[in-house]
């Protein structure tokens, strides 16, 4: 709701002498002395607000594109909401009403005569006699309101950010999510070593579902956000969240897309519900519970269950979960990448897991931002799943990453950052709350944001890892088999913070860059990629931003203006006439000369002051990456066994 305060004339009447002001350039302004059409301090405070139309429609108000009556619109938006929150063992969904509990609630009556309290017998409980009052789709300013005054540790920065605490769990928790096993995901998903997908049974799903509910129906009030996944209109999905906190809410709005309030409108059932109960902790008597955090995916249901951790991305990503598994049974391939594109067209996708640069690298001030961090791959290009950007801004500066620094304004969440409690100005560099801050933002915040978030096929896939070991070039260039090895392998030191329980980087291998999040076979991705990349005509690129002249403790991290350097010359397709060498063990042709790089750091054994220690070193990884690829020699990629034995071909030799 716009704030309408300079509407409103302050003319007070006698016995207090009128103040003087003047017209123009004065410290004072008079707005010629009409005075106030308020009687009374309520109706004064009552103009300041507008009413407006869009997310929160008011009683009896038709709205444009509506084809039925508004209060019959809403009639069905509080049934949908009612049901979405049914107890499962009680029968009937919560009698929900409009608005803030606190304030002025806007249709309480009206909807309390479609929902009117039965009578209480004696088998009733308690809990079906009271209201749960939804704040549904608010905007950014009424949830920061929401935050400011009932959410401890929320506070506006210099900038306009709504700072905000994640409580304990600062990072996902991989190890507590949950995934049901039924007659049809036992055959479709993936299981066992090296799957994110750890079992849980129906009903053990439907007992945690049930203390959610139970848990979100005992507060005063829900926020519901309605919103929508994936750019492609053809592909399209509607999702529904659920939560207790203003901080859940305005991070969802930020990160799905945004429906107009034509689309909401016509919103109907929802595709998939998240129902977050994130500071109630699950059971640990309950089956499958291994601590007091539990994140549980139904896809028959279309539900995920939050309980245990307030950690926002735990939304993201669940979600993430969901696409991985919806997109891929319509041909579609879903991607752990950024994503831009040049002025003429090129798109180049950045894989890779946490804390490799997916974020940073896409958001390039020279070229229009897709997205960076999850898309699509259809038979008509690219497309964004998400409608914000979630970027890591420890050391974030405003030098190297300007468009990320000028983001983070009015309507970002910035997550467990620290600030000085005077100015709030912000200091990116203290870790003292985790190492894992972020920001999260609308995608239009970053200038040259392609909006829709979509584009043509990719002309290069850039593989990015984190090498904590210093051994990985700069850049090399792959083949097509490479670039399915590194894919399958998703190697990278996962640097401290964004997973929970992680100290210091630590060496991981994690399938398509993101085994966490994948649902099904990693070679069933592989083999999709593959397919695209060889249709098109994509080249395959992989990229070490982690360490230089030695491993993580004695060499540093590659400049970021270094690999800014590499990264435009793969994007203007110098790179692929620049003349290469091959490295030995893994293979890799690197190039000698790039513009703006010193050329003795293309070879990383050039950067090592102990050459002896640079091939333990490479041996080291080699072998790691050897041990990891085993689990995948038994499968198939694609139609075609030629594909597969060069992949196999494709790793270390030694
Ligand atoms: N050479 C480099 N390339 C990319 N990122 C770097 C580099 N050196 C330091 N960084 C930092 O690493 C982090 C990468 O995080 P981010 O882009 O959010 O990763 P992702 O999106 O893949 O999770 C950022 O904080 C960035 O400033
Ligand atoms: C938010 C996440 O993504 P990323 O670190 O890739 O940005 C995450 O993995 O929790
Ligand atoms: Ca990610
Ligand atoms: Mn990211």
């Amino acid at each position: 709701m716009a704030a309408n305060g300079n509407g409103v004339s302050t003319t007070p009447k006698s016995p207090l002498a009128r103040i003087q002001t003047q017209k123009n350039g004065g410290i004072c302004h008079d707005d010629s002395g009409k005075p106030v059409k308020a009687q009374t301090i309520d109706e004064l405070h009552s103009l300041q607000r507008k009413r407006s139309a869009p997310t929160t429609p008011l009683d009896g108000v038709q709205g444009a594109f509506a084809t039925i009556s508004e209060d019959e619109r809403q009639r069905q938006q509080l049934q949908s909401i009612s049901a979405s929150l049914a107890s499962l063992t009680r029968g009937t969904g919560p009698k929900v009403v409009r608005g803030d509990p606190a304030g002025k609630v806007q249709s309480v009556s009206h909807v309390a005569h479609h929902h009117h309290i039965e009578a209480p017998t004696i088998s009733v409980s308690d809990s079906s006699l009271k209201f749960t009052h939804v704040l549904y789709n608010l905007s950014p300013a009424e949830l920061y309101e929401q935050a400011i005054k009932y959410e401890k540790g929320s506070f506006i920065t210099s900038t306009g950010a709504l700072a905000t605490l994640s409580g304990a769990k600062t990072g996902r928790s991989p190890r507590d999510k949950r995934v049901v096993i039924d007659d049809t995901t036992q055959d479709e998903l993936w299981w066992g070593k090296g799957s994110p997908n750890i079992e849980m049974d129906e009903h053990t799903f439907m007992v945690n579902r049930e203390r959610a509910v139970d848990y979100l129906n005992s507060l005063d009030k829900v926020f519901v956000n309605d919103q929508f996944l994936n750019w492609d209109p053809q592909n399209r999905i509607k999702v529904r969240i659920v939560s207790a906190r203003a901080y859940h809410s305005l991070f969802m709005h930020n990160m799905c897309i945004r429906p107009t309030p034509e689309e909401l409108e016509n919103f109907g059932t929802p595709d998939f519900t998240i129902y977050n109960a994130g500071q109630f902790p699950c059971n640990r008597y309950t089956h499958y519970m291994t601590s007091s955090t539990s994140i549980d995916l139904n896809l028959a249901r279309r539900e995920m269950v939050i309980l245990g951790t307030q950690y926002a991305g735990e939304m993201k990503k669940g979600l993430f979960s969901v696409m991985h598994y919806l997109m891929p049974m319509r041909q579609i391939l879903s991607l752990h990448s950024g994503c831009n594109m040049g002025k003429d067209g090129d798109v180049a996708l950045f894989f890779g897991l946490s804390g490799t640069g997916k974020t940073t690298l896409s958001t390039d001030h020279n070229r229009y931002l897709i997205g960076d961090d999850e898309h699509c791959w259809s038979d008509n290009g690219v497309s964004n799943i998400e409608g914000g950007c979630y970027a890591k801004c420890i050391d974030l500066s405003r030098e190297k990453e300007p468009d990320i620094w000028n983001a983070i304004k009015f309507g970002t969440v910035l997550e467990n950052v620290v600030f000085d409690e005077h100015t709030r100005e912000v200091d990116y560099g203290d870790k003292s709350v985790t190492e894992n801050t972020r920001a999260a933002y609308p995608i239009e915040y970053i200038p040259n944001a392609k909006i829709p978030c979509v584009g043509p096929h990719p002309k290069n896939v850039i593989l990015l890892a984190c090498d904590a070991f210093g051994v990985l070039p700069p850049v090399s260039k792959l083949s097509l088999a490479q670039t399915m090895y590194h894919f399958i392998s998703g190697y990278t030191a996962l640097v401290a913070g964004t997973e929970d329980g992680i100290k210091e980087p630590t060496a991981t291998f994690s399938a398509c860059f993101g085994a966490a999040f994948i649902m099904l076979h990693p070679t069933k991705y592989a083999a999709m990629l593959a397919e695209k990349m060889q249709k098109h005509g994509a080249t395959g690129w992989l990229v070490n931003t982690g360490w230089s002249g030695g491993s993580y403790g004695s060499g540093n991290r590659i400049k970021l203006p270094y690999t800014r350097k590499i990264i435009d010359a793969i994007h203007s397709g110098s790179l692929l006439n620049a003349t290469y060498h091959k490295t030995e063990v893994f293979g890799l042709d690197i190039p000698t000369e790039i513009e703006g790089v010193p050329s003795e750091i293309l070879h990383p054994e050039n950067t090592w002051a102990d050459k002896k220690a640079y091939k333990e070193t490479l041996l080291k990884l080699a072998g790691l990456f050897k041990k990891n690829f085993e689990t995948f020699t038994n499968y198939k990629i694609g139609k075609d066994n030629k594909l597969t034995e060069e992949i196999l071909a494709a790793g270390p030799n030694f």
